[in-house]
């Protein structure tokens, strides 16, 4: 091309050069980042199949008013749906479809709350007549828990369901403005059911929160049925981000269902109105929650790794300062400070990936054991799936700002994807649990447990985390030996939660390398990333782990000097270990983290796509910039 350098030509690797320095078997560590071949298979497959298809297209995203941005949402989970259906997709594939079509839908809710809801909480009947409906999505369903005045506080809600026994019917209502569902997603324009959460009344005693099926809309035209109220919430946080979201408002005025529409798993109302209580515990109306912050964590180090892999890719692109007579400047992947801001998100995504894979596991054991009515190990279930989702997804919220800053002006750019990542993302933080209030039930998990095996929380945990395990024992003494009640220790104890989520992740990244682990220098590539983690966190928490006595000051200095070796032995590998992620282009959605490195070029034609360079007079300049210049002062029209 005319007056194009070979360092703008389209085609050629950019980055060459730095997989060339590559020191590990990088198909080999896509394995290990997928979790096995089949599901690098699947995964590798899918994320082509969308990228290659024009009907999966989000570019153009960021130019939509927020009525197309919704339409355009509809079409795409639509075109993803006949999809599925005409490639005969398997659950699996399809589950990966609408993950590489990255947009939250109300498929999300679908896919992700309402079915695994019926499937948790429903009994074998409910589940035989509402599954198959659901999978061929016949009915649209979302899941109806928080309201206008209580989201955090379950047993708040205020939505009543009342048992007439004369009909063998609930009566569902909003009896109060709070008591308004509120954020559901889904909720807003498209679901046809609920899974509505309310509290039980029979024969004129409350039984506490349970879920009930409630159709919300006419599956022939839509229109919201007799006594029911619902619209959308209105515009969120950033542009287009989670407004392709329809989180709804709903009021019940008072609304009737058949009295086999209350999930009957857990608890059951007969039809002579007699509320029975299986010998369940009552947490597995909460359920669902669990299974949900489970999935999160998987997604925190997928959103992390999104975000790594576009600030790492740029970094090794940029160049400034440190040219020496005229030669090229120095990539700022090669400043010190960049790598210590960066490397240790790259160790973090890796490890929220294998303490994603072990929750899923946690999960599975759980769920098997409550089959057998085995409920032993549902405390830990349930403060390890808070704890880590807490843990995971502050960390991966703040690391997408980070990675953002590490890519100087462009990173502020909607080309360089990372500040729709972060507006899409931040709001885990939230949904789902609160992450302070999920931290409180760590807290008091830990307090049940140190007072039930006194000081010594667990001595299963490998040999190098015992500095952590210290950490943790000793801020729980600190704070249990104070007879103080729990609401005025609460802050301090949230402190101790944290310690304790990341030992528990440090220490499943260290059982994770000691599996056999395939491939040329890849387990060696995740101990040092292994490492980083471990002592980044023992860096930024030096306080503690000096508190505790089995550090001293020296150790603290030695672990420093240990980190800046760790990240020289990165550095080298850091583009191949981001290649491992085996992203596209079109699913990172980022000029700056495209695969072959081309960024300038990239960005300047992006420029001029702006709606806003449409006319190279903008309007509005004879109306208000030609007065102003030339000094014609006038009311400008409004
Ligand atoms: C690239 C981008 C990728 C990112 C993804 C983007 C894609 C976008 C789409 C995303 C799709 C889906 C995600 C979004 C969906 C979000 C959906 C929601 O938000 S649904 C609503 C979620 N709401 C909550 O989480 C509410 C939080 N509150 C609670 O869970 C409870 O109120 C509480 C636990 C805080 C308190 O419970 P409560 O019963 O009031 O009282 P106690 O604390 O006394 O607990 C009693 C007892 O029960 C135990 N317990 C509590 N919870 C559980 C549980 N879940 N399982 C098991 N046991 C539980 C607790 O430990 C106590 O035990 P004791 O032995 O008595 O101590
Ligand atoms: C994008 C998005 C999607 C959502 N999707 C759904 C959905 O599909 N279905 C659904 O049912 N809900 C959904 N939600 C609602 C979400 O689950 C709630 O917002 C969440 O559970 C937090 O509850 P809250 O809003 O009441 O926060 P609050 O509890 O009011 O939190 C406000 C502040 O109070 C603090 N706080 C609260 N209680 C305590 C305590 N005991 N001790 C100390 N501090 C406390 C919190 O830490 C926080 O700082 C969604 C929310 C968002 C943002």
């Amino acid at each position: 091309m005319e007056g194009v350098g070979e360092e703008e030509m389209e085609g050629v690797d950019h980055l060459a050069h730095e997989r060339n320095k590559s020191e590990f078997d990088v198909d080999a560590m896509k394995i290990v980042w997928a979790g096995s071949p089949h599901a690098f298979d699947v995964s590798d497959r899918i994320s082509k199949l969308v990228a290659s298809d024009p009907g999966f297209r989000k570019d153009n995203r960021s130019t939509l008013s927020r009525k197309e941005l919704f339409k355009n949402t509809l079409r795409k989970a639509a075109y993803a749906w006949k999809t599925i259906v005409d490639l005969r997709l398997s659950e699996e594939e399809a589950a990966k479809l609408r993950f590489y079509v990255d947009e939250p839908a109300f498929t999300d809710l679908h896919w992700g709350m309402f079915i695994p809801a019926i499937k948790g909480q429903g009994t074998e009947e409910q589940q035989q007549k509402w599954l198959p409906l659901a999978y061929k999505m016949q009915i649209i369903g979302c899941y109806a828990q928080t309201e206008l005045g209580h989201g955090s506080n379950v047993q708040g809600l205020e939505t009543t369901a009342t048992f007439d026994s004369q009909t063998d019917e609930f009566i569902i209502h909003s009896p109060t403005l709070t008591s308004s569902k509120w954020w559901p997603g889904g909720l807003g324009k498209v679901a046809t059911h609920a899974i509505a959460y309310a509290r039980l009344i029979v024969g004129g005693r409350e039984h506490g929160v349970h879920g009930f099926i409630v159709q919300l809309r006419s599956l022939e035209d839509h229109s919201p049925l007799l006594g029911i109220t619902v619209g959308d919430i209105g515009m969120k946080f950033g542009n287009g981000a989670y407004n392709t979201m329809d989180n709804g408002v709903l009021q019940f005025d008072h609304v009737r269902i058949p009295r086999n529409q209350m999930l009957m798993r857990v608890s059951q109302v007969t039809c002579e109105g007699k509320y029975k209580q299986s010998d369940v515990p009552r947490q597995l109306v909460y359920g669902t929650m669990v299974y949900v912050r489970q999935t999160i964590v998987a997604d925190a180090s997928c959103a992390l790794s999104r975000a790594v892999c576009i600030a790492t890719r740029y970094s090794a692109v940029r160049r400034q300062f440190g040219s020496q007579n005229g030669g090229p400047e120095t990539q700022v992947i090669d400043y010190k400070t960049q790598q210590s801001r960066l490397f240790p998100l790259l160790a973090s995504a890796y490890a929220f990936r294998f303490i994603g894979e072990w929750l899923k596991w946690l999960y599975a054991d759980v769920t098997q054991r409550l089959q057998a009515n085995d409920f032993s190990t549902l405390p830990e279930a349930h403060a390890c799936t808070a704890g880590l989702k807490s843990l995971t997804t502050t960390a991966t919220a703040d690391g997408i700002e980070e990675c953002r800053k590490l890519c100087g002006g462009h990173g502020y750019l909607c080309s360089s994807g990372l500040p729709e990542l972060f507006a899409v993302y931040v709001p885990a933080c939230t949904y789902e649990g609160d992450n302070t209030v999920l931290l409180l039930q760590v807290a008091r998990f830990l307090m049940k447990t140190v007072s039930q095996l006194g000081s010594r929380l667990s001595s299963k945990k490998p040999v190098g985390t015992i500095a952590y395990m210290t950490r943790v024992e000793h801020l729980m003494q600190c704070r249990c030996g104070v007879q103080r009640g729990f609401a005025e220790l609460s802050a301090d104890l949230v402190e101790a939660a944290v310690a304790h989520c990341q030992l528990i992740v440090v220490s499943k990244f260290i059982e994770k390398l000691q599996q056999e682990i395939p491939g040329k220098g890849v387990k060696q590539q995740l101990e040092v990333l292994c490492n980083i983690y471990a002592l980044f966190l023992l860096h930024k928490h030096q306080g503690d782990f000096l508190s505790t006595g089995c550090i001293t000051p020296k150790h603290a200095a030695l672990a420093n000097d240990e980190l800046r070796s760790l990240y020289s032995q990165v550095r080298p590998n850091a583009i191949a270990l981001v290649d491992a992620f085996n992203y596209t282009d079109h699913y990172l959605g980022s000029i700056l983290g495209c695969y072959d490195g081309n960024v300038y070029p990239k960005l300047y034609e992006a420029a001029w796509k702006d709606p806003l360079n449409e006319s190279v007079v903008p309007d509005g300049y004879h109306l208000y910039i030609r007065p102003l210049l030339k000094q014609e002062i006038r009311t400008a029209r409004l």
